[in-house]
């Protein structure tokens, strides 16, 4: 979803500042001072030379530029330590304050939209345009104290010699000019270096999820092969790319040299005169270098800025439809201590009947469902099934919200609900088609953070508990990137064991064990229905159609027939049709 209407970058940039301003001052005045700095040893130079020849004020000595040498040092060194401190500690809060607040965003979400574009797009806009963002904020007083040490350093120029200043800048004006213009063009070339960074990245991370995959077919070579191609083109990319940026920033180094040679040049006549004394001359060369220098990196700060502004409308983008000043809402992030424990699952009014009227949700392609009704109460066990693509996920993640219902309702216990605040833990928890595992313990994928107690009685619930004591590690057993370590029966009950420890009022289940032996199946399946907790489930399972007290027929996303099965195959020809396939 594209943000219109997304306010002037230094709109974002002022509500950031004031998220730490102390330790922004803090960090803004102690940069003035060291860009400001080098405006100290030109003049420096300048009286020392004075002095040896003569020409200086009375009362100025060698000693006394000595005492303002060491002075100027120290308060630099002190400068330095307190604006690297300051800043670090502004940047790490605006930077972390941009990413709470997406992925606060991204978690209120339906799921299935929580990520507009690829998850791979998205992770690198919470990891690299908040960043940017934050290092925007560097950018507001680098480019202040730049603009006062270049206006300075000129000014400074001229009131020694206009002419001089002027034959001197304008070829070093026209260099820099070109080398800017490289700049833009290597920036592209950046660009592509990236792009083909973030392939070989995809390309990995491909690899690691179907490592098993690619091992039974044995297609190990070809895949290596492929990642080495693509790393072959993202190392053609990179060497572009630095022999770009080497041959600009050497075009920028010699510029002071350039500009001392022309400066002799220029006043070789006058210096014969007397005219133009070697202070001046060193005066010069120190600052024509320095103004040189931030010349190019005040090019440096307008490109920063302006990827900044593309980093907030992208960000702007991840948070699909919130103002996009929510990026920028000031919260607490809890650095220095943990957080408050999440607040303990309310009381909940337990299930006595679920209601789905008309329910709609068509995807562009024309899939989907259409005009879903159906009742659930408390204790029974509803079955939807149906040939593949007839839209069963697409309903059960409708009646959860995860699919944001485009017409008709879903009432709990009579009152009409929004589905994707209010069926959550610990009234609803879902076991979908392929659950999603994440890197850690098999406690850890059950609890997800809650307390041990129903740990128990989840991992008995899910028939897990012969599969856990046979790893040596049990419970604390690593299952690796998505759970890769297990087999897919066992991600399967994993999951379900995460849905049990919820102790939901109802259990919503999508294919639950399609990856299961028949033995540990049937136990499942007798463990669930033991309970008295009310099942909506996917299922094509004879056994399970046998004991639903209603199955719901869905056929190109309506319902077609619905009621206890033996009704189903009394009085449904698709039914009959159906139920005999999975047995055939
Ligand atoms: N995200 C999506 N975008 C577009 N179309 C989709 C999307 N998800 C599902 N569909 C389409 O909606 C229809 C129903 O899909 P759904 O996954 O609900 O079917 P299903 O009955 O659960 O299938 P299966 O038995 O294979 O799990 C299909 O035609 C599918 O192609």
């Amino acid at each position: 979803m594209k943000n219109d209407s997304v306010p002037p970058t230094l709109t974002f940039l002022w509500r950031l500042i004031t998220y730490s301003p102390w330790r922004y001052l803090a960090a803004a005045g102690g940069w003035a001072l060291f860009h400001l700095w080098p405006l100290l040893p030109g003049v420096l130079g300048k009286l020392l030379f004075d002095v040896l020849e003569g020409r200086a004020a009375p009362g100025i000595t060698v000693w006394t530029l000595v005492a303002i040498v060491v002075a100027a040092g120290l308060a630099r060194c002190a400068a330095i330590i307190g604006a690297t401190v300051a800043w670090a500690g502004w940047y790490l809060r605006a930077r972390g304050l941009v990413q709470r607040n997406l992925l606060a965003r991204v978690f209120r979400l339906p799921g299935a939209q929580a990520m507009p574009t690829n998850v791979g797009e998205s992770i690198s806009t919470v990891r690299d345009d908040s960043d940017a963002i934050a290092l925007m904020g560097g950018w507001g007083f680098d480019m202040m104290s730049g603009l006062i040490f270049a206006g300075g350093g000129m000014i400074i120029l001229l009131s020694v010699d206009v002419k001089i200043t002027l034959i001197v800048m304008v070829p070093l004006a026209i260099v820099l000019g070109l080398a800017q213009f490289a700049r833009a063009r290597a920036y592209r070339i950046r660009e592509q270096s990236r792009d083909a960074t973030a392939k070989v990245t995809g390309t990995i991370g491909e690899i690691v999820v179907a490592v098993r995959a690619i091992k039974a077919a044995n297609k190990e070579k070809e895949v290596v092969e492929r990642l080495r191609a693509d790393n072959r083109v993202r190392k053609t990319a990179m060497i572009r790319d630095k022999v770009q940026s080497l041959a600009i920033d050497s075009v920028f180094n010699s510029t002071a040299s350039l500009g001392a040679g022309l400066t002799l040049l220029v006043a070789a006549g006058q210096m014969r005169g007397g005219d133009f004394t070697i202070g001046d001359f060193v005066l010069f060369s120190t600052y024509l270098m320095q103004v040189a220098d931030y010349t190019a990196f005040m090019g440096f700060l307008v490109r920063t800025y302006q990827q900044s502004g593309v980093s907030f409308v992208r960000a702007a983008a991840l948070l699909q439809g919130a103002p996009p000043m929510t990026l920028v809402d000031h919260h607490p992030l809890h650095l220095r201590h943990d957080p408050p424990p999440p607040a303990p699952y309310p009381d909940v009014e337990p299930l006595r009947e679920l209601e789905v009227r008309s329910l709609t949700h068509v995807f562009p392609g024309s899939g989907g469902i259409r005009d879903v009704s159906m009742t659930l109460r408390r204790g029974t066990v509803t079955v939807v099934t149906g040939e593949v693509g007839s839209g069963k996920t697409t309903l059960l993640r409708s009646v959860l919200g995860l699919y944001a219902a485009q017409d008709g309702e879903v009432r709990w216990n009579g009152s009409r609900v929004d589905p994707g605040d209010f069926m959550i833990p610990p009234r609803v928890a879902y076991t979908p088609q392929n659950p999603a595992l994440l890197s850690g313990s098999i406690r850890e994928n059950i609890l997800l953070g809650l307390p041990e107690d129903g740990l128990e009685r989840a991992v008995q619930m899910a028939v897990l508990g012969p599969d856990v004591e046979r790893l040596d590690d049990g419970l604390d057993t690593e299952i690796g990137v998505r759970g890769v370590r297990l087999s897919g029966g066992q991600v399967q009950r994993t999951a379900a064991a995460r849905m049990f420890a919820r102790k939901p009022s109802l259990l919503v289940m999508d294919d639950l064990s399609s990856a299961l032996d028949v033995t540990t199946e049937q136990e499942l399946w007798r463990r669930i229905f033991a309970t008295d907790a009310t099942c909506l489930a996917v299922s094509h399972r004879p056994a399970v159609l046998e004991r639903a007290d209603q199955v719901l027929l869905l056929k190109q996303g309506r319902v077609i027939a619905a009621g206890p099965l033996a009704e189903l195959l009394e009085t449904s020809a698709d039914m009959r049709m159906h139920y005999r396939l999975p047995r055939e």
